[in-house]
């Protein structure tokens, strides 16, 4: 009898900066679905947003200090080590080849991501390299209930949604499971915009990000 692989958690942002909601979202599915860990891929430069608001190199040092004392959490560097657009479905073939093709592999992401997920290159190819893994965020429907769900991706949902976590260890990739997760209100745009006004975000980031921050005169 083989025994079952513990998924993998990759969780891809810009982090501009990381910041508690995160933090609780990586840490609250490591220990729903028990993965074996959690790999942050800050991105280099990512898809469909302006460009970030400091360099690929201090995001990737905010999130190696605000990650640095949880053995669980793995930095991984390769989006920002790249030059052009990073697309996710990329990130994760390389990540398959790497893993073999029996690592379960689940992309952590908040809902607002996820209703956006058509617009995302070659979106439906996720599935077969990974499960995608929803995380409930404030402000944004939960999937089960999402009125507003584009077609294709509601077809998506009928057709791969599971409610049984075990779902995510009996194959390496092709399910979406939900999870409610502590709600945090925090966005990085909203610490970005605190720190522009001259008011300290602190206690929304971990305080080594925030001297960081100070530190180097990020955001200011
Ligand atoms: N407070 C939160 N609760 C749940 N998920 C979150 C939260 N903040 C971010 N996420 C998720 O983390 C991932 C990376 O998000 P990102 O780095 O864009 O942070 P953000 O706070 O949304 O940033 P910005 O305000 O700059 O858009 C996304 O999947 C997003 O849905
Ligand atoms: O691959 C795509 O087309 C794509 C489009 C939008 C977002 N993503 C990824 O989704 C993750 C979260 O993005 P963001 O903009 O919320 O920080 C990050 O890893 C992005 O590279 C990926």
């Amino acid at each position: 009898m083989s025994t079952l692989l513990a998924p993998i958690g990759i969780f891809g942002g810009t982090f501009d900066p990381v910041h508690f909601g995160h933090l609780r979202l990586a840490q609250e599915l490591l220990t729903e679905l028990a993965l074996k860990e959690v790999r942050f891929i800050p991105a280099g430069r990512p898809p469909h947003r302006a460009e970030p608001a400091v360099s690929s190199s201090q995001r990737l040092e905010m999130v190696q200090l605000a990650i640095e004392a949880n053995s669980r959490f793995v930095l991984d560097e390769r989006e920002v080590r790249k030059d052009g657009l990073c697309y996710t479905v990329d990130t994760l073939g390389e990540l398959r080849h790497e893993m073999g093709p029996e690592q379960p592999l689940c992309l952590l992401m908040g809902a607002d991501q996820f209703l956006g997920l058509p617009s995302w290159h070659n979106w439906q190819a996720l599935f077969a390299l990974a499960h995608v893994v929803v995380a409930h965020r404030p402000g944004f429907p939960q999937i089960s209930w999402a009125d507003n769900m584009p077609d294709a991706l509601q077809k998506e949902v009928i057709s791969r949604q599971r409610t049984e976590v075990n779902a995510l260890y009996t194959l390496p990739s092709g399910h979406i499971y939900t999870q409610p997760i502590t709600p945090l209100d925090i966005s990085a745009t909203s610490i970005r915009n605190s720190l522009q006004r001259g008011q300290s975000p602190r206690y929304l980031l971990p305080d080594a990000v925030l001297d960081y921050i100070q530190t180097n005169n990020l955001y200011m």
